[in-house]
């Protein structure tokens, strides 16, 4: 079975898109995902999107990591689909609907609200998610929230500098995060301005994270280190990040299409 493909990104963060909407497409599994997302042996890819119908949406997006596994959400994935719709849309996720708008320098995508409860990141047992009093060599007293998705964040001196490749995996499969965790380093650098990197559960170190901006900005804020709409540069790149008032994130920046190709179901199989 040939299958066509749409190849996105957002910041350098890329997607293979299938679009199931129209015609029946197989599961692919977990075995051909990874095998499609590996970048020595199939297409290439960081996350692997699946667009299908919904009744109550324009459309339910279904995101798979590298690694196969089905995550909740994935803020750059939500623009591209959002630039590929090209107009307002609503899209369905495991992590609740959010909503896309284009705008002037890119897609504006409501990402719903932050939570910050302990079970609900999910953290194994109860601790303060402002500071938590955990540590990592020399990354200590993260952040936690979820933003569709968990993430930890870790303010530092200068995120450029933490060997995150060696200590984002041991944070990522560290017992107290029962769902592994999307792990955040973050230097403030204004009130108004953030650097990060990010190591992704399920990936690895990423040119660009949505859901981590988003969540490294709302932590920020909750601890009063910047204002409530920052611009978080990313190795990719930089997204600008509201809070407003109502609770919503607003997450605004580029997407784009790469090209589009089609594969041998069996080949991957
Ligand atoms: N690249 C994403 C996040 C994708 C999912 C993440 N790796 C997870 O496992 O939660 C983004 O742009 O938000």
């Amino acid at each position: 079975m040939r299958i066509n493909f749409t190849k996105m990104h957002g910041l350098g963060n890329d997607f293979i898109v299938l679009d199931a909407r129209e015609e029946d497409l197989p599961d692919l599994g977990a075995e051909t995902i990874r095998a499609l997302s590996d970048r020595t042996r199939g297409i290439g890819c960081d996350q692997f999107i699946v667009l299908e119908p919904d009744p109550d949406a324009s459309v339910r997006m279904r995101i798979y990591n590298a690694d196969g596994g089905e995550v909740e959400a994935c803020g750059n994935a939500a623009r591209a689909i959002g630039l590929m719709l090209g107009k307002p849309a609503t899209i369905a996720t495991g992590g609740g609907l959010i909503s896309t708008t284009p705008a002037e320098n890119g897609i504006a995508v409501d990402m719903g609200e932050p939570r910050f409860g302990w079970e609900a990141i999910p953290l194994a047992y109860a601790v303060d998610t402002d500071a938590m009093p955990v540590g990592w060599d020399m990354l200590e007293q993260p952040s936690a929230v979820n933003v569709g998705n968990p993430h930890a964040i870790f303010f530092v001196p200068d995120c450029d500098a933490v060997p995150l490749d060696e200590l984002g995996p041991q944070i990522e499969h560290d017992p107290l995060f029962p769902q592994r965790v999307n792990v955040n380093v973050a230097t403030v650098v204004d009130r108004k301005t953030l650097r990060l990197r990010v190591w992704e559960r399920g990936v690895g170190l990423t040119r660009a994270c949505g859901t981590g901006a988003c969540a490294t900005a709302v932590a920020a804020m909750r601890r009063g280190l910047v204002d409530r709409e920052v611009s978080v540069e990313l190795p990719g790149g930089p997204l600008s990040i509201a809070w407003h008032q109502d609770n919503r994130i607003i997450m605004t920046g580029p997407a784009t299409q790469a090209f589009r190709g089609s594969f041998e179901l069996d080949d991957y199989t």
